[in-house]
């Protein structure tokens, strides 16, 4: 489904990512996993052509994305930040629509779309005239998803979909999201720094680091068969006391 090769980005003398090679398969649920600074944004902004490779290649469904334009490609995927990632002065309905109005959508389709959505993600109607700022940050996130899922895209990229939440909501807005069918089908990179984030989410981790993967496997293999002692250390993040 999406095949990256020899993947490199500098910033001045500064190699970001550094040679990086992966596959992730149709309907996977890939992580990419790692230290801030590793390069997994901008791995995953390469995807969706927000960010320019120095060299290499990135395919999707074996064509290469640099022969289409990049507006063409951001309407086939999806893309969710922090927080959202809305605009302020969208409304909740507005923000669903973007991208089934590009495509031209009809407004009756657009608004069948819109309603499963919100049916689906348990967000109530009387939001879809309301403002991010009136939404709480959970409900942000679910908008957030729904807009990138509204035309049902086969690829979907989060970059730390869930950072801007505190722990507890966090873990129950992933279960719910990615408990959904629509989710399961889709092809989803996902960006984070949270071991415990990856393990749950993930059918493969590539933990990266210093612009490169380490390691990239199923969360067993990772657990049961660390390649090295910075991929046995990073998976362990289990408390422990300072003292004593
Ligand atoms: N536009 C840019 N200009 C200069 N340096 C950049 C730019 N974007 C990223 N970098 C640098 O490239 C490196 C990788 O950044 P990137 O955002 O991909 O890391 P990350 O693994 O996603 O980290 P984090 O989890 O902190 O977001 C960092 O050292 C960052 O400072």
């Amino acid at each position: 489904m999406i095949d990256i090769a020899h993947l490199t980005r500098q910033f001045g003398d500064f190699k970001a990512v550094d040679d990086l090679s992966l596959s992730v398969a149709a309907g996977e649920t890939l992580v990419l996993l790692g230290t801030s600074g590793c390069g997994k944004t901008t791995t995953l902004r390469m995807i969706n052509r927000l960010v320019e490779p120095d060299s290499g290649t990135i395919c999707i469904d074996g064509k290469d994305i640099r022969q289409q334009s990049a507006p063409d490609l951001r309407r086939r995927i999806g893309y969710v930040i922090q927080d959202g990632g809305l605009f302020p002065h969208y409304t909740i309905a507005d923000a669903i629509a973007t991208v089934p109005k590009l495509l031209d959508w009809t407004p009756d389709d657009i608004d069948r779309r819109t309603r499963e959505l919100l049916a689906k993600l348990q967000l109530p109607e009387s939001s879809l005239s309301r403002y991010p700022a009136e939404l709480s940050g959970g409900q942000r996130q679910r908008v957030g998803l729904a807009r990138a899922l509204a035309a049902r895209p086969p690829v979907v990229l989060m970059d730390e979909p869930f950072g801007a939440l505190d722990p507890f909501t966090r873990r129950h807005v992933r279960r719910e999201l990615f408990g959904l069918s629509e989710l399961s089908e889709t092809t989803v990179v996902l960006v984070t720094h949270d071991v415990s984030e990856a393990l749950e989410l993930a059918d493969r981790i590539a933990l990266m680091d210093k612009g490169r993967i380490v390691q990239i496997g199923t969360p067993d293999d990772l657990l049961s068969n660390p390649a090295n002692d910075f991929v046995r250390d990073f998976l362990d993040d289990k408390p422990r006391p300072l003292h004593g």
